[in-house]
């Protein structure tokens, strides 16, 4: 099994702390599994009052099922296959066992862990599987086709939008295929700035490896800690660097795909006119057209320096003006991280100590208590920092932009990855806590953040109570940039699920009537696929079909996700 921590079942963390006691059932065997998470972290005091009188919120205690209670079904993998996976893997990698299957059950969307923290672990795989290789790989697709077992590709575990729900129209037997094992840098090119790379490597390794040559990646979503290199490629994911460094789906040079049909050899770095790039119906295909077994990636020299800081802007408006025109003239800095004034009141309330504290006083004093906060950061060669910083400041200036620091900037690199570890605590305490994304041009944004701020309003406000929206845009683009919203409510505790779903689907409607896309680097999974056709039309959903089609005949790669029924 990999050597790597492994994310608790009902949150964020590799959780340690509780032990559960699993008894006997369906074949697991009895004992003590270590599958809950870290203690909870404390609610900072002036976040805990911001949030309840924000919210009309009463805190109250709304823990988890132990992990022991957690119900699971017998796995239905056939004795045939799980014979022929036994023959093709060896026996340590074909896992029919209770912790296996929960760990692989689902992602960690809101709803996903709604689902396990109420006990329910109905989407778990019937069985999981570790190939090693891209032969061993296509040979299992090979067998599973054959045999009519459906196949859910697992990187890291950290989708939030239902990809790993293995939803299958037939309900056939499902099989977790984790790349666990396939996860070390197999070729690194200097001269040509590439690297090859097996899927299951996550973002911190990658970088260990590639820093011990004086090379560096970038890709840094928040997820980095647990995501995999093979599920970044499956989601077009963007990584908080990605204005800079460029989107997931822009580094990758090559990839190989091993498919029911056989194996896919796509890109031809450094370019081609070979006609279309194949390469793209691989990237963001979430499974559903075969596995990626391995990937070229483009990297870069580890930077020299980084600068990051803290700039206000007086209001919302004059900060997407500021970003747009920095984006017009190519100045945008590495890292962008506009947060709307809902988002800044929310962090300076909860960023704690003396700082934080004179930070608040300083933005009094200058009028801009309500303002909203950016952070630039920058990275690369001193002297090209120092140029590209010198140009946007000028820019941020003439738009209004105060600073505020480098200890703003420099706390929030400290603490980028922190947020989804207080996701628990929140839900302990009785709230709903979710983020959707999207992306538009810079003229449609105004109203696509309009949009969804007032359909998340009316379907989750109540008298005397109101959701929390905080809102940022982090991903910049010469065209446009992304929209990400933080989304906090009072959960109702009778009906969980309804109640996102609701607001879900009214913030997407609007999204997309406003000009939106469906997602910006989340992807499609099960939750999105409804919508697919309005962003790309009933053709393209029907050349998608097709594709999947010739690559996957018996629709056994993740029936559940992309396209729509
Ligand atoms: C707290 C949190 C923060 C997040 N922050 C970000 C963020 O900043 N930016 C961002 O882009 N995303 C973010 N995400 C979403 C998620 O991390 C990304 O979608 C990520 O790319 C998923 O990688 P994974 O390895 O965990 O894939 P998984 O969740 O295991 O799988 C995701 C999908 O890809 C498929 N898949 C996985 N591996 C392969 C493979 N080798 N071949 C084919 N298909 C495969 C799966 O079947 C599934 O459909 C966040 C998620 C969480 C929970």
């Amino acid at each position: 099994m990999p050597e790597q921590p492994e994310l608790t079942v009902q949150g964020w963390g590799p959780g340690t702390s509780r032990v559960a006691t699993v008894t006997a059932s369906e074949g697991a065997p009895e004992g003590q599994l270590e599958l809950t998470r870290d203690p909870e972290l404390p609610l900072p005091k002036a976040a805990r009052r911001h949030l309840a009188r924000e919210l009309g919120w009463q805190p109250r205690s709304t823990p988890p099922v132990a992990v022991g209670e957690i119900r699971l079904a017998p796995s239905r993998l056939p004795a045939e296959v799980h014979e022929a996976l036994v023959a093709l893997l060896g026996e340590e990698h074909v896992r029919t066992d209770r912790e296996a299957r929960l760990r692989r059950a689902g992602g960690k969307s809101y709803l996903d862990l709604l689902r396990r923290r109420e006990g329910d672990a109905s989407d778990a795989p019937d069985a999981v599987a570790l190939p090693g290789s891209t032969a061993e790989t296509a040979a299992l697709l090979a067998l599973c086709a054959e045999h009519g077992v459906v196949v859910v590709p697992f990187g890291g575990g950290t989708s939030v939008v239902g990809g790993l729900s293995g939803i299958d129209p037939d309900d056939r037997p499902s099989l977790a295929v984790d790349l666990a094992r396939m996860a070390s840098v197999t070729s690194v090119d200097v001269a040509s700035s590439l690297v090859t790379v097996g899927p299951g490597m996550r973002g911190p390794a990658f970088e260990e490896a590639l820093g011990a040559r004086g090379l560096a990646f970038g890709h840094l979503p928040q997820s980095w800690e647990y995501a995999t290199l093979g599920g970044y490629a499956a989601t077009r994911s963007a990584g908080q660097s990605s204005t800079g460094v460029g989107r997931f789906d822009e580094l990758v040079a090559g990839l190989t795909l091993a498919t029911p049909s056989g194996v896919l050899e796509l890109g031809s770095p450094p370019a081609s006119a070979a006609g279309p790039d194949l390469l793209g119906l691989a990237l963001g295909s979430e499974g559903a057209l075969g596995i990626v077994t391995e990937l070229r990636l483009r990297v870069r020299p580890a930077p020299r320096t980084r600068r990051y800081e803290g700039w206000s802007f007086r209001t919302w408006a004059d900060g997407l003006a500021g970003l747009q025109r920095l984006a017009r003239h190519d100045l945008l800095p590495d890292v962008v991280r506009l947060s709307d004034p809902e988002e800044t009141r929310a962090n300076l309330l909860n960023a704690g100590g003396a700082g934080a504290r004179l930070l608040r006083g300083a933005l009094r004093a200058r009028g801009r208590a309500d303002g909203c906060l950016l952070v630039a950061g920058w990275e690369g060669l001193p002297h090209v920092v120092r140029a590209r910083r010198r140009a946007a400041v000028t820019v941020l200036r003439e738009h209004g932009a105060a600073r505020v620091g480098r200890r703003v900037g420099e706390s929030w690199r400290a603490h980028r990855f922190a947020a989804p570890y207080l996701r628990d605590s929140l839900l302990d305490a009785g709230l709903l806590v979710e983020t959707l994304e999207t992306a538009a041009t810079w003229t449609a944004l105004p109203a696509v953040y309009d949009a969804v701020r007032t359909a998340l309003r009316s379907s989750l406000g109540r008298p005397g109570r109101q959701p929390l929206l905080m809102t940022h845009v982090s991903h910049g683009y010469a065209t446009g940039a992304s929209l990400y919203v933080t989304v906090l409510a009072d959960r109702d505790d009778a009906l969980p699920l309804q109640q996102w779903l609701g607001a879900k689907r009214a913030a997407t409607e609007a999204l997309l009537a406003a000009g939106g896309t469906l997602t910006h680097h989340h992807a499609v999974g099960a939750d999105h696929r409804p919508w697919l056709e309005r962003e790309v039309g009933p053709l393209g959903v029907e050349v998608l079909r097709a594709v999947k089609q010739r690559l996957d005949p018996q629709g056994i790669c993740n029936p559940g996700v992309l396209l729509p029924d």
